[in-house]
């Protein structure tokens, strides 16, 4: 455990000055973050531009501190840990929801395992659900760490490769759409690419709203932490009938291993099937190019099925993704649509109390009623399960069927298939966002 007298933490915003500079404070907080990551250290215009962002989006920091310099160690000034939080939206397909999005959580190599990030974390979830925010999301780097503050996976990714040989068609493609695909400018991308991933993320169950840096780390201005843009990157746009951009794909030339010529694709957005599949037409008809990757596709990707030989396509890869954290289930509960109706009793374990209780779900019409019976799981509910696994099954990413039978879910059979019934939905939640 920690001891409060070895460490001291603070909360700050980013500091910015009139002068093009950035707070002693903010950037030791920054270059902590780096060395967290193993990443290179900021350059001044880098460091300028990542406190930039992060004021953006009006994050709060969090650093622990040391008041304790051994001779030639790092300062005092700079923090031990790192935790950031910010506000942003979790669709649900039918609403956006509150979020509170916690990032850059990095603790020194000297000081891990003495409950720094449980106490970061701990404080940081407490105050997000005394602002009565219903749910938490985070990215993580490794999958072992969030399940015990109540995380659970809840939407993957799959990697693909797209063999673009002779072999690629679509033959279901409308061919009217085709033409409506042109290259843009990189610079152009920022401009049109808030209202396109706002329209994809009104519209798609598990999105979640991108922070300030994401068009500059999708179109190559964000390049390592070099000064300068990463001008290998390119774009393109899809049209609608009018004329009005409605999808875009950066993506840029990479060298592969075997000397297959490859495209890499950054970011692909589209707001329908048209631009989905028009966009796809594009970067697999790109001449010299043998094999297209991507790492954020969508596990129900409907690609395949609109290839002519859909061995081309090959999924290489799936990772989780968004992990959430139920805060309040009634909220959260509210929040979406049901694909069938009934009764049913939840007991919700929670190690951390936020969301334990137990709870009366009631659905008709698809649409839910929730109330709370007892503020604690009661072992007479038709249905029990801990937080997190009601976090996975909340938007659909884990199936109530699949949770039950890793022994996550407990009840009568009976109960369970109903939940599952009550939870299916008729597409993955899809989130194309890391933060
Ligand atoms: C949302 C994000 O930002 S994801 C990025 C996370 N950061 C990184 O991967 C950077 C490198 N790693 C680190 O900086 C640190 O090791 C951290 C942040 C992962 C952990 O910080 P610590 O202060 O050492 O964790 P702390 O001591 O509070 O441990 C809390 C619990 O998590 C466990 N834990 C901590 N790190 C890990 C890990 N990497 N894998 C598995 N379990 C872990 C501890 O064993 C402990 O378990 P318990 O309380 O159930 O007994």
């Amino acid at each position: 455990m920690t001891s409060s007298d070895e460490y001291e933490i603070r909360r700050f915003r980013a500091g910015l000055n009139d002068d093009g500079t950035v707070s002693p404070e903010t950037e030791a907080w920054l270059q902590a973050v780096n060395r967290g990551f193993h990443q290179q250290a900021f350059t001044p215009k880098t460091l300028r531009r990542e406190a930039e962002f992060i004021a953006a989006d009006d994050r709060l920091m969090t650093g622990v501190y040391v008041d304790r310099k051994l001779p030639h160690s790092v300062g005092a000034e700079v923090p031990v840990a790192t935790f950031t939080t910010y506000m942003s939206t979790l669709s649900t397909g039918e609403t956006l929801l509150p979020a509170h999005l916690i990032s850059d959580v990095t603790v020194r190599p000297t000081h891990r395992r003495r409950g720094l990030l449980r106490r970061m974390m701990t404080e940081s979830l407490t105050a997000a659900r005394d602002a009565s925010l219903p749910i938490a999301a985070l990215t993580a780097s490794e999958a072992t760490i969030y399940g015990r503050f109540g995380f659970g996976v809840a939407t993957q990714t799959s990697t693909i490769e797209l063999d673009t040989t002779s072999r690629f068609a679509l033959p279901s493609l409308d061919r009217a759409t085709v033409g409506t695909v042109e290259l843009a400018r990189r610079e152009a991308i920022a401009e049109v690419a808030g209202d396109i991933v706002a329209r994809f993320h009104a519209a798609t169950r598990g999105s979640v709203g991108r922070q300030a840096s994401y068009p500059a780390r999708i179109d190559g201005t964000i390049n390592g932490h070099a000064d300068e843009p990463d001008l290998t990157v390119r774009a393109a746009l899809h049209y609608d009938a009018d004329g009005t951009p409605d999808g875009y794909v950066t993506y840029q030339h990479v060298e592969s291993r075997d000397a297959v010529a490859e495209v890499k694709v950054i970011d692909l957005v589209a707001t329908g099937p048209d631009s989905y599949l028009g966009l796809w037409n594009f970067v697999g008809n790109l001449d010299l190019i043998q094999r297209v990757r991507f790492s954020m596709a969508r596990i129900d990707d409907p690609l395949p099925w609109a290839m002519a030989d859909t061995r081309g396509y090959r999924v290489t890869g799936r990772d989780d993704l968004l992990w959430l954290r139920i805060l309040d289930p009634i909220a959260c509960l509210l929040a979406r649509r049901y694909s069938g109706d009934g009764e049913l009793s939840l007991a919700v374990e929670d190690a951390l109390g936020f969301a334990a209780g137990t709870f009366d779900l009631g659905v008709s019409g698809g649409v839910a009623s929730v109330q709370q019976t007892a503020t604690t799981p009661r072992p007479d509910a038709d249905v029990t399960l801990d937080v997190a696994s009601l976090s996975s099954a909340f938007l659909g990413g884990a199936t109530v069927g699949a949770l039950a039978d890793a022994g996550r879910i407990r009840g009568d059979g009976q109960a369970v298939r109903q939940l599952g019934r009550m939870f299916a939905v008729d597409r993955a939640p899809y989130c194309i966002t890391y933060f």
